[in-house]
Protein backbone atom coordinates (compact mmCIF):
# COMPACT_ATOMS: atom_id res chain seq x y z
CA UNK A 1 0.00 0.00 0.00
CA UNK A 2 1.50 3.23 -0.71
CA UNK A 3 0.73 6.29 1.83
CA UNK A 4 0.74 9.75 0.80
CA UNK A 5 3.94 11.77 2.87
CA UNK A 6 1.66 13.61 4.96
CA UNK A 7 -0.10 10.43 6.30
CA UNK A 8 3.67 8.63 6.92
CA UNK A 9 4.46 11.44 8.50
CA UNK A 10 1.02 11.96 10.85
CA UNK A 11 1.54 7.82 11.55
CA UNK A 12 5.52 8.74 12.48
CA UNK A 13 3.89 11.48 15.02
CA UNK A 14 1.79 8.94 16.40
CA UNK A 15 3.84 5.81 16.48
CA UNK A 16 6.17 7.37 18.67
CA UNK A 17 3.81 8.21 21.38
CA UNK A 18 1.34 5.51 20.31
CA UNK A 19 2.83 2.73 19.77
CA UNK A 20 0.54 0.06 19.42
CA UNK A 21 -2.59 2.79 18.82
CA UNK A 22 -3.39 1.36 15.38
CA UNK A 23 -4.24 -1.87 14.54
CA UNK A 24 -3.23 -3.74 11.57
CA UNK A 25 -6.31 -4.41 10.07
CA UNK A 26 -6.72 -0.24 9.39
CA UNK A 27 -4.22 -0.42 6.90
CA UNK A 28 -6.53 -1.27 4.73
CA UNK A 29 -9.30 1.38 5.96
CA UNK A 30 -6.49 3.58 5.62
CA UNK A 31 -6.10 4.04 1.73
CA UNK A 32 -9.66 4.66 2.02
CA UNK A 33 -9.35 8.04 3.61
CA UNK A 34 -9.81 10.60 0.81
CA UNK A 35 -11.62 8.39 -1.68
CA UNK A 36 -15.28 9.47 -1.37
CA UNK A 37 -15.18 12.96 -1.68
CA UNK A 38 -16.81 12.46 -4.97
CA UNK A 39 -19.95 10.99 -2.55
CA UNK A 40 -20.35 13.99 -0.37
CA UNK A 41 -22.41 16.21 -2.46
CA UNK A 42 -25.09 13.57 -2.75
CA UNK A 43 -25.83 13.04 0.92
CA UNK A 44 -28.02 15.57 1.81
CA UNK A 45 -25.49 18.33 3.61
CA UNK A 46 -24.38 15.75 6.21
CA UNK A 47 -21.32 14.48 4.56
CA UNK A 48 -17.85 16.53 5.57
CA UNK A 49 -17.91 20.16 4.10
CA UNK A 50 -16.90 20.65 0.02
CA UNK A 51 -17.10 23.60 -1.41
CA UNK A 52 -19.46 25.01 -4.08
CA UNK A 53 -19.45 22.45 -7.07
CA UNK A 54 -21.18 24.89 -9.39
CA UNK A 55 -18.48 27.71 -8.69
CA UNK A 56 -18.32 30.27 -11.72
CA UNK A 57 -14.82 30.79 -11.27
CA UNK A 58 -15.06 34.35 -10.20
CA UNK A 59 -11.87 35.17 -7.73
CA UNK A 60 -13.26 35.23 -3.72
CA UNK A 61 -10.76 37.77 -2.88
CA UNK A 62 -11.76 41.35 -3.94
CA UNK A 63 -11.05 42.94 -6.67
CA UNK A 64 -7.91 43.96 -7.26
CA UNK A 65 -8.78 48.51 -7.23
CA UNK A 66 -11.08 47.45 -4.38
CA UNK A 67 -10.69 48.25 -0.73
CA UNK A 68 -12.46 46.15 1.64
CA UNK A 69 -14.76 47.57 4.01
CA UNK A 70 -16.61 45.04 6.19
CA UNK A 71 -16.73 41.63 6.23
CA UNK A 72 -19.79 39.16 8.03
CA UNK A 73 -19.86 35.15 8.34
CA UNK A 74 -22.90 32.84 8.56
CA UNK A 75 -21.14 30.01 9.00
CA UNK A 76 -22.74 26.17 9.56
CA UNK A 77 -20.92 24.16 12.97
CA UNK A 78 -18.20 21.59 11.56
CA UNK A 79 -18.57 18.20 10.79
CA UNK A 80 -20.55 16.56 13.79
CA UNK A 81 -21.79 13.07 15.24
CA UNK A 82 -25.50 12.06 14.47
CA UNK A 83 -28.50 13.76 16.70
CA UNK A 84 -29.75 12.27 19.33
CA UNK A 85 -33.06 11.19 17.06
CA UNK A 86 -30.85 10.08 13.70
CA UNK A 87 -28.70 7.96 16.04
CA UNK A 88 -31.73 6.31 17.44
CA UNK A 89 -32.66 5.42 14.21
CA UNK A 90 -29.31 4.30 12.98
CA UNK A 91 -28.98 2.56 15.91
CA UNK A 92 -32.43 0.24 15.53
CA UNK A 93 -31.11 -0.46 11.94
CA UNK A 94 -27.37 -1.30 13.33
CA UNK A 95 -29.31 -3.24 15.62
CA UNK A 96 -31.08 -5.65 13.06
CA UNK A 97 -27.33 -5.85 11.36
CA UNK A 98 -25.85 -6.80 14.52
CA UNK A 99 -28.13 -9.40 15.10
CA UNK A 100 -27.97 -10.80 11.49
CA UNK A 101 -26.90 -14.49 12.65
CA UNK A 102 -25.12 -14.91 9.34
CA UNK A 103 -22.07 -14.15 7.57
CA UNK A 104 -22.68 -11.15 4.97
CA UNK A 105 -23.21 -11.28 1.22
CA UNK A 106 -22.06 -8.66 -1.34
CA UNK A 107 -22.18 -5.09 -0.16
CA UNK A 108 -22.72 -5.50 3.20
CA UNK A 109 -20.09 -8.05 4.00
CA UNK A 110 -17.27 -5.26 5.61
CA UNK A 111 -19.49 -6.14 8.61
CA UNK A 112 -17.92 -9.87 8.80
CA UNK A 113 -14.83 -8.41 9.28
CA UNK A 114 -14.89 -7.39 12.82
CA UNK A 115 -16.80 -3.78 12.01
CA UNK A 116 -17.58 -1.90 14.94
CA UNK A 117 -20.54 1.01 14.98
CA UNK A 118 -19.22 4.34 14.84
CA UNK A 119 -20.97 5.86 17.46
CA UNK A 120 -18.69 4.36 20.18
CA UNK A 121 -19.96 6.50 22.69
CA UNK A 122 -24.19 7.55 23.49
CA UNK A 123 -22.39 11.02 24.77
CA UNK A 124 -21.17 11.69 21.41
CA UNK A 125 -24.31 11.90 19.81
CA UNK A 126 -24.98 16.02 18.86
CA UNK A 127 -21.20 16.50 19.02
CA UNK A 128 -18.55 18.22 16.62
CA UNK A 129 -16.24 15.89 15.58
CA UNK A 130 -12.60 16.55 17.44
CA UNK A 131 -9.23 15.18 16.88
CA UNK A 132 -10.02 13.50 20.76
CA UNK A 133 -13.85 12.19 19.57
CA UNK A 134 -12.90 10.70 16.02
CA UNK A 135 -13.10 6.88 15.34
CA UNK A 136 -10.10 7.27 13.33
CA UNK A 137 -7.31 9.66 14.70
CA UNK A 138 -6.25 10.17 10.94
CA UNK A 139 -9.48 11.46 10.12
CA UNK A 140 -9.08 14.45 8.14
CA UNK A 141 -12.61 15.50 8.33
CA UNK A 142 -12.92 16.26 11.63
CA UNK A 143 -15.15 19.22 12.63
CA UNK A 144 -12.19 20.73 14.33
CA UNK A 145 -9.43 20.18 11.71
CA UNK A 146 -12.85 21.66 9.52
CA UNK A 147 -12.74 24.82 11.10
CA UNK A 148 -9.06 25.35 11.85
CA UNK A 149 -8.71 25.20 8.51
CA UNK A 150 -11.38 27.66 7.71
CA UNK A 151 -9.74 30.00 10.06
CA UNK A 152 -6.49 29.97 8.34
CA UNK A 153 -8.43 30.31 4.96
CA UNK A 154 -9.98 33.34 5.92
CA UNK A 155 -6.49 34.39 7.26
CA UNK A 156 -4.61 34.12 4.09
CA UNK A 157 -7.62 35.15 2.16
CA UNK A 158 -7.94 38.48 4.20
CA UNK A 159 -4.55 39.11 5.06
CA UNK A 160 -4.40 42.54 4.80
CA UNK A 161 -7.95 43.32 5.96
CA UNK A 162 -7.53 41.79 9.00
CA UNK A 163 -4.15 43.79 9.76
CA UNK A 164 -5.99 46.17 11.07
CA UNK A 165 -9.03 44.57 12.18
CA UNK A 166 -7.80 42.55 14.87
CA UNK A 167 -10.10 43.04 17.38
CA UNK A 168 -13.66 41.81 17.34
CA UNK A 169 -16.55 39.42 18.94
CA UNK A 170 -17.65 36.48 16.98
CA UNK A 171 -21.20 35.15 17.92
CA UNK A 172 -21.85 31.53 18.06
CA UNK A 173 -25.67 30.31 18.84
CA UNK A 174 -25.44 28.07 22.08
CA UNK A 175 -25.47 25.01 20.62
CA UNK A 176 -22.64 22.73 21.98
CA UNK A 177 -21.69 22.02 18.72
CA UNK A 178 -21.97 25.60 17.33
CA UNK A 179 -19.81 27.26 20.62
CA UNK A 180 -17.01 24.31 19.81
CA UNK A 181 -16.40 25.43 16.00
CA UNK A 182 -16.43 28.72 16.66
CA UNK A 183 -13.89 28.42 19.43
CA UNK A 184 -11.57 25.99 17.19
CA UNK A 185 -11.76 28.65 14.59
CA UNK A 186 -10.93 31.17 16.96
CA UNK A 187 -8.03 29.00 18.60
CA UNK A 188 -6.95 28.61 14.89
CA UNK A 189 -6.75 32.95 13.99
CA UNK A 190 -3.90 32.73 16.93
CA UNK A 191 -2.87 35.13 19.39
CA UNK A 192 -2.47 38.56 17.29
CA UNK A 193 -6.80 38.82 17.46
CA UNK A 194 -8.45 39.73 20.67
CA UNK A 195 -11.63 38.28 20.30
CA UNK A 196 -14.57 38.12 22.48
CA UNK A 197 -17.02 34.60 22.24
CA UNK A 198 -20.43 35.69 22.88
CA UNK A 199 -22.80 32.94 23.13
CA UNK A 200 -26.26 34.03 21.84
CA UNK A 201 -29.29 31.94 23.38
CA UNK A 202 -31.12 29.62 20.57
CA UNK A 203 -33.58 28.73 23.30
CA UNK A 204 -36.92 29.79 22.31
CA UNK A 205 -37.48 32.29 24.87
CA UNK A 206 -34.74 33.89 22.96
CA UNK A 207 -37.35 35.45 20.21
CA UNK A 208 -35.85 37.68 17.58
CA UNK A 209 -32.14 38.21 19.09
CA UNK A 210 -31.06 35.16 18.07
CA UNK A 211 -29.18 33.36 15.54
CA UNK A 212 -31.88 30.59 15.14
CA UNK A 213 -35.17 32.31 14.29
CA UNK A 214 -36.26 28.42 13.63
CA UNK A 215 -36.24 27.64 17.18
CA UNK A 216 -37.84 31.22 17.81
CA UNK A 217 -40.61 30.07 15.48
CA UNK A 218 -43.71 27.95 16.83
CA UNK A 219 -45.87 29.01 14.02
CA UNK A 220 -43.34 26.82 11.96
CA UNK A 221 -44.98 23.43 10.41
CA UNK A 222 -42.67 20.75 9.19
CA UNK A 223 -45.35 18.95 7.49
CA UNK A 224 -46.95 22.08 5.65
CA UNK A 225 -45.87 20.56 2.61
CA UNK A 226 -46.36 16.80 3.53
CA UNK A 227 -48.49 16.22 0.30
CA UNK A 228 -45.89 17.03 -2.29
CA UNK A 229 -43.06 15.66 -0.61
CA UNK A 230 -44.17 12.77 -0.03
CA UNK A 231 -45.02 12.26 -3.77
CA UNK A 232 -41.52 11.69 -4.22
CA UNK A 233 -41.33 7.95 -5.67
CA UNK A 234 -39.37 5.71 -3.00
CA UNK A 235 -38.93 3.08 -5.43
CA UNK A 236 -35.09 3.98 -4.71
CA UNK A 237 -35.05 2.82 -1.20
CA UNK A 238 -37.25 -0.30 -2.18
CA UNK A 239 -34.90 -1.33 -4.39
CA UNK A 240 -31.75 -0.83 -1.76
CA UNK A 241 -33.61 -2.87 0.94
CA UNK A 242 -34.33 -5.81 -1.87
CA UNK A 243 -31.05 -5.86 -3.23
CA UNK A 244 -29.61 -6.52 0.28
CA UNK A 245 -32.28 -8.84 1.50
CA UNK A 246 -31.73 -10.58 -1.40
CA UNK A 247 -28.21 -10.93 -1.13
CA UNK A 248 -28.69 -11.94 2.06
CA UNK A 249 -31.57 -14.29 2.97
CA UNK A 250 -33.42 -13.75 6.12
CA UNK A 251 -32.39 -10.28 6.54
CA UNK A 252 -35.42 -7.51 6.77
CA UNK A 253 -34.08 -4.18 6.17
CA UNK A 254 -37.22 -2.17 5.26
CA UNK A 255 -37.28 0.96 3.13
CA UNK A 256 -36.61 3.25 6.11
CA UNK A 257 -33.47 1.03 6.78
CA UNK A 258 -32.51 1.43 3.48
CA UNK A 259 -33.00 5.21 4.50
CA UNK A 260 -30.74 5.32 7.38
CA UNK A 261 -28.36 3.94 5.46
CA UNK A 262 -27.38 7.32 3.63
CA UNK A 263 -27.04 8.59 7.28
CA UNK A 264 -25.06 6.17 8.72
CA UNK A 265 -22.43 6.83 5.32
CA UNK A 266 -22.58 10.74 5.73
CA UNK A 267 -21.75 10.64 9.88
CA UNK A 268 -19.45 7.69 9.11
CA UNK A 269 -17.37 9.90 7.30
CA UNK A 270 -17.56 12.82 9.66
CA UNK A 271 -16.22 10.66 12.68
CA UNK A 272 -13.69 8.18 11.29
CA UNK A 273 -13.02 9.63 7.47
CA UNK A 274 -14.54 6.87 5.41
CA UNK A 275 -17.47 4.43 5.58
CA UNK A 276 -17.83 1.08 3.76
CA UNK A 277 -21.46 1.73 4.21
CA UNK A 278 -21.56 4.21 1.29
CA UNK A 279 -20.45 1.52 -1.27
CA UNK A 280 -23.81 0.06 -0.76
CA UNK A 281 -25.15 2.50 -3.62
CA UNK A 282 -25.30 2.65 -7.09
CA UNK A 283 -24.90 6.61 -8.61
CA UNK A 284 -28.61 6.46 -8.85
CA UNK A 285 -29.76 5.79 -5.54
CA UNK A 286 -27.12 8.85 -4.62
CA UNK A 287 -29.02 11.42 -6.88
CA UNK A 288 -32.46 10.01 -5.74
CA UNK A 289 -31.40 10.74 -1.87
CA UNK A 290 -29.82 13.76 -2.47
CA UNK A 291 -32.91 15.11 -4.89
CA UNK A 292 -35.09 13.73 -2.59
CA UNK A 293 -33.43 15.85 0.08
CA UNK A 294 -33.55 19.10 -1.73
CA UNK A 295 -37.15 18.54 -2.02
CA UNK A 296 -37.98 18.15 1.52
CA UNK A 297 -35.65 21.33 2.14
CA UNK A 298 -37.08 23.23 -0.36
CA UNK A 299 -40.55 22.87 0.61
CA UNK A 300 -39.60 23.09 5.17
CA UNK A 301 -37.06 25.83 5.37
CA UNK A 302 -36.22 27.16 1.30
CA UNK A 303 -38.34 29.37 -1.08
CA UNK A 304 -40.73 25.95 -1.17
CA UNK A 305 -42.46 28.18 1.95
CA UNK A 306 -44.04 31.19 1.74
CA UNK A 307 -43.14 31.20 5.51
CA UNK A 308 -39.44 31.25 5.15
CA UNK A 309 -38.65 34.05 3.88
CA UNK A 310 -39.92 36.00 7.24
CA UNK A 311 -38.58 33.54 9.04
CA UNK A 312 -34.87 34.45 7.09
CA UNK A 313 -35.74 38.14 7.41
CA UNK A 314 -34.55 38.33 10.74
CA UNK A 315 -31.13 37.66 10.35
CA UNK A 316 -31.09 39.16 6.95
CA UNK A 317 -32.70 42.53 8.66
CA UNK A 318 -29.56 43.29 11.09
CA UNK A 319 -26.73 42.11 8.78
CA UNK A 320 -28.32 44.91 6.17
CA UNK A 321 -28.11 47.40 8.74
CA UNK A 322 -24.56 46.42 9.46
CA UNK A 323 -23.81 46.62 5.95
CA UNK A 324 -25.18 50.29 5.90
CA UNK A 325 -23.51 51.10 9.03
CA UNK A 326 -19.46 49.99 8.15
CA UNK A 327 -18.84 53.69 8.05
CA UNK A 328 -19.59 54.47 11.88
CA UNK A 329 -18.86 50.86 12.90
CA UNK A 330 -15.60 50.38 14.74
CA UNK A 331 -15.96 46.10 14.31
CA UNK A 332 -15.58 45.40 10.64
CA UNK A 333 -15.41 41.55 10.90
CA UNK A 334 -18.58 40.36 11.94
CA UNK A 335 -18.26 36.18 12.07
CA UNK A 336 -21.04 33.92 13.54
CA UNK A 337 -22.05 30.34 13.60
CA UNK A 338 -25.62 28.27 13.48
CA UNK A 339 -27.23 25.75 12.33
CA UNK A 340 -27.66 24.65 8.72
CA UNK A 341 -31.70 25.53 8.81
CA UNK A 342 -31.14 29.16 9.98
CA UNK A 343 -28.36 29.54 7.08
CA UNK A 344 -30.80 27.92 4.63
CA UNK A 345 -33.52 30.29 5.46
CA UNK A 346 -31.42 33.28 5.75
CA UNK A 347 -30.41 32.42 2.06
CA UNK A 348 -34.32 32.15 0.88
CA UNK A 349 -34.62 35.64 2.13
CA UNK A 350 -31.76 36.61 0.57
CA UNK A 351 -32.81 34.61 -2.75
CA UNK A 352 -29.73 33.40 -3.81
CA UNK A 353 -30.94 29.51 -4.76
CA UNK A 354 -34.38 30.41 -5.79
CA UNK A 355 -34.59 30.86 -9.89
CA UNK A 356 -38.58 31.00 -9.19
CA UNK A 357 -38.77 27.17 -10.41
CA UNK A 358 -40.95 25.40 -7.78
CA UNK A 359 -39.52 22.05 -7.48
CA UNK A 360 -41.65 18.93 -8.27
CA UNK A 361 -42.04 15.85 -7.23
CA UNK A 362 -42.19 13.94 -10.35
CA UNK A 363 -39.03 13.63 -11.86
CA UNK A 364 -35.38 14.65 -11.24
CA UNK A 365 -34.47 18.16 -12.50
CA UNK A 366 -31.46 18.48 -13.98
CA UNK A 367 -31.18 21.52 -15.75
CA UNK A 368 -33.65 24.19 -13.94
CA UNK A 369 -31.82 23.07 -10.55
CA UNK A 370 -30.16 25.61 -8.78
CA UNK A 371 -31.31 24.58 -5.59
CA UNK A 372 -28.73 22.04 -4.60
CA UNK A 373 -29.10 21.82 -0.49
CA UNK A 374 -26.04 19.99 0.38
CA UNK A 375 -23.85 22.43 -2.39
CA UNK A 376 -25.27 25.46 -0.08
CA UNK A 377 -25.24 23.96 3.54
CA UNK A 378 -22.66 21.47 3.64
CA UNK A 379 -21.30 20.46 7.32
CA UNK A 380 -18.96 23.88 8.12
CA UNK A 381 -20.93 25.77 5.44
CA UNK A 382 -19.88 29.05 5.03
CA UNK A 383 -21.50 32.19 3.93
CA UNK A 384 -19.62 35.12 3.35
CA UNK A 385 -21.08 38.82 2.51
CA UNK A 386 -18.29 41.50 1.24
CA UNK A 387 -18.93 44.84 1.11
CA UNK A 388 -15.79 46.46 -0.63
CA UNK A 389 -15.04 50.20 -2.24
CA UNK A 390 -14.24 50.63 -5.64
CA UNK A 391 -12.89 54.30 -6.81
CA UNK A 392 -15.46 56.07 -4.30
CA UNK A 393 -18.04 53.43 -4.93
CA UNK A 394 -18.96 50.99 -2.59
CA UNK A 395 -20.14 47.15 -3.41
CA UNK A 396 -21.72 44.05 -2.06
CA UNK A 397 -21.29 40.49 -2.62
CA UNK A 398 -21.77 36.96 -2.06
CA UNK A 399 -19.12 34.19 -1.63
CA UNK A 400 -20.61 30.74 -0.80
CA UNK A 401 -18.44 27.50 0.41
CA UNK A 402 -15.69 29.72 -1.79
CA UNK A 403 -17.53 30.60 -4.24
CA UNK A 404 -18.98 34.03 -5.61
CA UNK A 405 -22.48 33.37 -6.73
CA UNK A 406 -23.55 37.14 -7.78
CA UNK A 407 -27.16 38.07 -7.64
CA UNK A 408 -28.48 37.37 -10.94
CA UNK A 409 -30.55 41.02 -11.20
CA UNK A 410 -27.83 42.52 -9.86
CA UNK A 411 -23.86 41.81 -10.86
CA UNK A 412 -22.79 44.84 -12.77
CA UNK A 413 -20.13 45.86 -9.98
CA UNK A 414 -16.03 45.08 -10.00
CA UNK A 415 -16.15 40.47 -9.23
CA UNK A 416 -19.88 40.39 -10.46
CA UNK A 417 -20.55 42.72 -7.11
CA UNK A 418 -23.74 44.58 -6.48
CA UNK A 419 -23.59 48.40 -6.44
CA UNK A 420 -24.32 49.03 -2.74
CA UNK A 421 -27.16 51.69 -3.32
CA UNK A 422 -28.79 48.77 -5.58
CA UNK A 423 -27.95 45.88 -3.17
CA UNK A 424 -29.97 48.07 -0.68
CA UNK A 425 -32.53 48.23 -2.78
CA UNK A 426 -33.08 44.88 -3.90
CA UNK A 427 -32.75 43.67 -0.27
CA UNK A 428 -34.97 46.16 0.56
CA UNK A 429 -37.50 44.38 -1.92
CA UNK A 430 -37.09 40.88 -0.72
CA UNK A 431 -37.49 41.99 3.06
CA UNK A 432 -40.80 43.95 2.18
CA UNK A 433 -43.73 42.81 3.75
CA UNK A 434 -42.23 40.03 5.73
CA UNK A 435 -42.66 39.82 9.43
CA UNK A 436 -40.81 37.52 11.26
CA UNK A 437 -42.47 38.14 14.30
CA UNK A 438 -45.53 37.60 13.09
CA UNK A 439 -45.16 34.86 10.67
CA UNK A 440 -43.94 32.68 13.68
CA UNK A 441 -46.31 33.96 16.13
CA UNK A 442 -42.38 34.39 18.52
CA UNK A 443 -44.59 36.41 20.95
CA UNK A 444 -46.18 33.22 22.16
CA UNK A 445 -42.42 31.94 23.13
CA UNK A 446 -40.25 35.42 23.81
CA UNK A 447 -40.93 39.30 24.74
CA UNK A 448 -37.51 39.99 22.40
CA UNK A 449 -38.97 41.59 19.32
CA UNK A 450 -35.46 42.71 18.14
CA UNK A 451 -31.83 41.21 16.79
CA UNK A 452 -29.85 43.53 19.12
CA UNK A 453 -26.45 41.46 20.19
CA UNK A 454 -24.64 42.70 17.40
CA UNK A 455 -24.76 46.22 18.96
CA UNK A 456 -25.27 45.21 22.82
CA UNK A 457 -22.75 42.77 23.13
CA UNK A 458 -19.89 44.81 24.55
CA UNK A 459 -22.91 45.84 27.46
CA UNK A 460 -24.69 42.88 27.86
CA UNK A 461 -22.42 39.70 27.64
CA UNK A 462 -23.62 37.32 25.90
CA UNK A 463 -22.86 33.63 27.62
CA UNK A 464 -25.71 31.39 27.34
CA UNK A 465 -25.53 28.24 28.46
CA UNK A 466 -24.92 25.47 26.42
CA UNK A 467 -27.62 23.10 24.98
CA UNK A 468 -27.07 19.85 23.47
CA UNK A 469 -28.90 20.10 20.18
C1 LIG B 1 -38.21 27.70 10.25
C2 LIG B 1 -37.90 26.54 11.10
N1 LIG B 1 -38.31 26.50 12.39
C3 LIG B 1 -38.01 25.45 13.17
C4 LIG B 1 -37.31 24.41 12.67
C5 LIG B 1 -37.01 23.26 13.57
N2 LIG B 1 -35.63 22.84 13.51
C6 LIG B 1 -35.32 21.62 13.09
S1 LIG B 1 -33.68 21.40 13.10
C7 LIG B 1 -33.33 22.96 13.69
C8 LIG B 1 -31.97 23.48 13.96
C9 LIG B 1 -30.89 22.47 14.06
O1 LIG B 1 -30.94 21.60 13.05
P1 LIG B 1 -29.96 20.38 12.72
O2 LIG B 1 -30.61 19.58 11.68
O3 LIG B 1 -29.51 19.68 13.95
O4 LIG B 1 -28.83 21.21 12.05
P2 LIG B 1 -27.28 21.30 12.28
O5 LIG B 1 -27.08 21.61 13.74
O6 LIG B 1 -26.69 20.00 11.86
O7 LIG B 1 -26.81 22.41 11.40
C10 LIG B 1 -34.55 23.61 13.86
C11 LIG B 1 -34.62 25.01 14.35
C12 LIG B 1 -36.91 24.46 11.32
N3 LIG B 1 -36.23 23.49 10.72
N4 LIG B 1 -37.23 25.53 10.56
Amino acid sequence: MLLDRSVLLTLGGLCSTHAFAIPPRKGTALSKIGTQEHLFPFLGGAAPYFSYPGSYGIPIGPPSHCELQQIQLLARHGERYPTKSSGKKLMKTWNKLKEYPHSFNGSLSFINDDYEFFVRENENLEMETSLKNSVNALNPYSGEMDAKRHAQQFLALYEGFLEGNREFAVFASSSERVHDTAEFFIESLGDKFQVSLQVVSEDPSAGANTLSAGYACPAWDPDAYTEIIGNYSTKYLTDIAERLNNENRGLNLTESDANNLFSWCAYELNAQGYSDMCDVFTMEELIHYSYNDDLSSYYQDGPGYSMIQAVGANYFNASLKLLKESDRLDQKVWLSFTHDTDILNYLTTVGLFDDGHKLNATYVPFRNHVFHKSWIIPQGARVYTQKFQCDNESYVRYVVNDAVIPLESCSEGPGFSCKAENFYKYAGERLAGQNFLEACNTSSVSNNTELTFFWDWKSAHYNASLLNE
